[in-house]
């Protein structure tokens, strides 16, 4: 990665980590506001009919004492509706109807008016504009059916009025009789009025026949968000500055850390280590395969799962490879006499390798001062980084085989592509991942996919490498299923090149596949 284009990207996900925590609480609060302003519309919707149903259930009382006047003269009728009022709170005026027609009232005396029993919502109540008496004021009129007539409580719309305006000032709050709202102002018209893009949601009351409707419009979910949530806001603001420090130290650790593999590779720091592979059937030395590890002017020897992956994603792996060719090359040359014929080495390749032709170059300039035939280069294939599919790669692994380079897949069943790796590129060898090889004779299932990649290996006429042979056990059962090479602690560790010659290398060695025993 360029250094400047490092930095922007490394500042940018600085940032965005930063902002993660805002992003990702602004939804949930302002979901948690809404269910807030909604759980406030609710008690507001609760409250009013609570205290409505109050007011008419006072009315009710009311018409129900004096319902056994209905059908008496008024003049008669009279005081007795008049005690009615007095006797209870919000009424304002009782009438008594009759075959149709209202013909006595508090308010005028004996009366003769058409009563509209149709105007009721469900016969029982009324939201009229005003009466006689007071024009401009809205009134309710509760009606209480007899047998042969109705008395009609009239309440005065104010004590409603005051019931809607308790409810908080940002909410719309209305009341609906049949096809009339009314709100906190008194005005009468006949829709439920509420702001644009409004949160409404309307409760009727089971006991009489009206509806509360309450709303709040989307702004008052914003200022809920920004004034009543700040404390929130402020732990999501902290949690942004962790998180974009968490992400700046972690950023500044793998830069360094990545300057360190840098300034290691180019003080040529990275070893070959040579794990010997032996012949399956006799277990005679047929080559080795080239392990890295760190020789850390501080540390002493890292293992190459501590720095492997960081090598691969930040590309240093490609030049750490041919390093440990180059060394590999001059070391091998100075034991040539003493190798068996032909002698396997095979070298890990990430997908960072396959970016350019130069990996041929680098394959071609390695075999080239060694006798033909004396050594096989081996290139194994790990799927920790999928290489892709390009007309590149292709080529690449065309004139590789051409020039006789043997392409091996590791870790062989442990992943996904291995299968399409097959397909894509000429592959000579299957590396058996040490996982199955642990189980062998022991599990069955580990059994099994040992057996089906062996068959898969003879059909397909590839050789079968197993690694992680630890035991005679298991030595045995890879033999009896003719697994061609093998590789594990059995055979040998890696170890560096001095070590391995001592240990493996005979002090002159033998015929072509007929390498000393190990
Ligand atoms: N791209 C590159 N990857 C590399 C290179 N060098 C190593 N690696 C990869 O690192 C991983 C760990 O390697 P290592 O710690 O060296 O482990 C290898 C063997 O030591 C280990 N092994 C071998 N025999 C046995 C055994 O009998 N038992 C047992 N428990 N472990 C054993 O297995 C590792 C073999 O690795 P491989 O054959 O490659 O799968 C590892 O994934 C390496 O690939 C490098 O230069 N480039």
């Amino acid at each position: 990665m360029a250094g400047r284009e490092g930095k922007a990207r490394s500042r940018l996900a600085v940032v965005l980590f930063g902002i993660l925590p805002l992003l990702l609480g602004l939804p949930f609060l302002a979901w948690q506001a809404r269910q807030s302003l909604d759980g406030e519309a609710a008690a507001i919707q609760e409250f009013v009919v609570a205290r409505v149903d109050a007011i008419l259930g006072h009315a009710s009382n009311a018409a129900v004492e004096v319902a056994g006047l209905v059908g008496s003269p008024c003049p008669a009728a009279g005081l007795d509706l008049r005690r009615g009022v007095t006797a209870h709170p919000f009424v304002r005026s009782l009438n008594l109807a009759e075959n149709g027609r209202i013909y006595c009232s508090t308010l005028e005396g004996a009366v003769d008016y058409a009563e509209d029993s149709a105007a009721y919502a469900d016969g029982r109540l009324q939201l009229m504009f005003g009466n006689l008496v007071t024009p401009n004021r809205a009134l309710l009129v509760y009606r209480h059916a007899t047998a042969s007539g109705s008395v009609l409580v009239g309440i005065d719309g104010q004590h409603v009025f005051d019931v809607l305006s308790l409810g908080a000032e940002e909410f719309t709050v209305e009341i609906g009789i049949g096809p009339n709202w009314v709100g906190k102002e008194g005005t009468v018209t006949d829709a439920f009025r509420q702001p644009d893009n409004a949160i409404a949601s309307l409760v009727p009351s089971a006991a009489y026949p009206f509806t509360v409707g309450v709303a709040y419009g989307q702004g008052l979910v914003w200022r809920h968000l920004v004034f009543d949530y700040w404390p929130s806001w402020l732990l999501l603001a902290l949690l942004g500055l962790l998180s974009g420090y968490a992400a700046r130290r972690f950023l500044s650790q793998r830069n360094s850390l990545t300057a360190e593999l840098r300034r290691a590779v180019d003080a040529d720091e990275f070893v070959p280590f040579y794990q010997p592979v032996v012949l399956g059937e006799s277990g005679a030395l047929a080559g080795a395969e080239v392990l890295v590890r760190w020789m850390h002017p501080i540390e002493g020897i890292i293992p190459p799962n501590q720095f492997i992956p960081l090598a691969e994603s930040t590309g240093l792996i490609v030049k750490m490879t041919y390093q440990l060719m180059d060394r590999v090359q001059e070391e091998l040359l100075g034991q040539l006499p003493n190798l068996p014929e032909p002698f396997h080495v095979g070298f890990n390749i990430s997908a960072a390798h396959c970016t350019s032709m130069e990996l041929l170059d680098r394959c071609r300039a390695f075999l080239e001062p060694f006798p033909p035939g004396s050594v096989i280069l081996f290139l194994e294939l790990t799927e920790r980084e999928a290489i892709p599919a390009t007309p590149m790669t292709d080529a690449l692994f065309k004139q590789l085989d051409g020039m006789g380079v043997q392409v091996a897949l590791d870790d062989f069943g442990t992943g996904n592509s291995s299968l399409e790796y097959l397909q894509r590129f000429t592959v000579n060898a299957l590396k058996i991942d040490q996982s199955f090889v642990a189980k062998a004779g022991t599990e069955t299932l580990s059994s099994h996919i040992l057996d089906i990649i062996a068959d898969l290996a003879s059909r397909l006429e590839l050789f079968v490498v197993a690694e992680g042979v630890e035991n005679a056990m298991q030595r045995e059962y890879l033999q009896k299923l003719g697994v061609e090479y093998m590789q594990g602690y059995l055979f040998g560790r890696p170890v560096p090149f001095a070590e391995f010659a001592a240990t493996h290398l005979p002090p002159a060695a033998g015929g072509a596949g007929d390498g000393a025993p190990v």
